[in-house]
């Protein structure tokens, strides 16, 4: 299939991952969550807005009984760090005892799963891992376990697939870096 260069706003992007192959990875995360769950009913929460392409197929591929609830994060300056911490918000489950499964479009300096993470084990969940569709290991500013990644990538901006420049790009069914 051919994929000609898309333009957004002031950027061009060319084709980097194209959806057969996205799926593919989507399928074989299924399939090690599939069987590292089972029995355990877990809860997928899918970080708005990017991510919501890779849940939705991730959900389809699963095999076992399993519960997906939609969150969003709030930046909010946190006085005691020199960064900006993301609060949960919109989270009506309760997570005492739940086995959590983050899902993510992507983890790139980490600092979004970094400041989720301890939100959720404050909550009081069993256990917390995160599928991520893409993960920057160049990029990454903080010692995370990433269990779950269903792609590895350079140090390229991307769009497509829910991931966004600027709100737009998310409806591409591939996935496109920058030029
Ligand atoms: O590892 P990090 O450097 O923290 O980057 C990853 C985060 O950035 C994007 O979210 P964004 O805040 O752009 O919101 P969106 O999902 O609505 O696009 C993406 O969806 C991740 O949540
Ligand atoms: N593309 C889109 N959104 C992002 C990226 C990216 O490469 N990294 C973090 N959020």
């Amino acid at each position: 299939m051919h994929h000609p260069p898309v333009t957004i706003q002031d950027k061009q992007f060319s084709i980097y991952l194209p959806e057969r192959k996205i799926l593919h990875s989507v399928e074989i995360v299924a399939a090690r969550l599939s069987h590292d769950y089972r029995g355990k009913q877990p809860l997928f929460l899918s970080v708005l807005n990017g991510s919501f392409m890779f849940a939705s197929d991730l959900m389809k591929e699963m095999s076992i009984p399993c519960e997906i609830s939609f969150v969003r994060l709030s930046s909010y300056a946190d006085m005691q760090s020199t960064g900006q911490v993301k609060e949960l918000i919109g989270l009506k489950e309760e997570i005492r005892g739940r086995h959590v499964v983050v899902v993510e479009d992507i983890v790139d300096t980490g600092h979004t799963v970094a400041g989720l993470l301890p939100q959720l084990h404050q909550k009081g969940a069993a256990s917390v891992e995160v599928a991520t569709l893409l993960i920057k290991p160049d990029s990454l500013q903080h010692d995370l376990h990433i269990k779950y990644p269903a792609m590895s990538i350079a140090n390229d901006f991307v769009v497509g697939y829910g991931l966004d420049y600027n709100g737009l790009g998310r409806n591409l069914r591939d996935i496109y870096k920058v030029m």
